[in-house]
């Protein structure tokens, strides 16, 4: 008989598994235009095109305060970080080129952890 994991199991997996990912993603190569929020002073464009700021280190402080209630809305920020990325940058620039980089290896990543069914 297959065990039936219970919700907190579950959740604790999950959040296992988002902390793993997201420590994956920090130190890929591609990662030096996520690790710190964009500076909005140094930059006021981004500031007024880009509504809902994300990055990796804001990611990582929801996970660690727990502000995450399922694994999807933790998705939905690196979804959003990686959307912003390619609304302010060219396909084929550098920080363009990391952004779709890390999308591809968090995306392997997700499935990985959490196979499509
Ligand atoms: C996640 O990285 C940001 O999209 C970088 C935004 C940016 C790129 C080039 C600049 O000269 C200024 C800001």
């Amino acid at each position: 008989v297959v065990p039936v994991m219970q919700p907190v199991q579950k959740e604790q997996k999950d959040l296992q598994s988002c902390k793993s990912i997201i420590s994956e993603l920090e130190v890929h190569e591609d990662a030096w235009p996520f690790l710190l929020p964009v500076n909005t002073r140094q930059f006021p464009t981004y500031k007024k095109i880009i509504k809902k700021p994300m990055d990796l280190s804001a990611i990582k402080k929801k996970l660690d305060d727990n502000l995450y209630k399922t694994r999807e809305e933790y998705c939905e920020d690196l979804r959003l970080m990686f959307n912003n990325c390619e609304t302010f940058n060219e396909d084929d620039s550098p920080v363009g080129k990391a952004g779709h980089n890390l999308r591809s290896f968090f995306e392997t990543k997700w499935n990985e952890h959490f196979p499509p069914t």
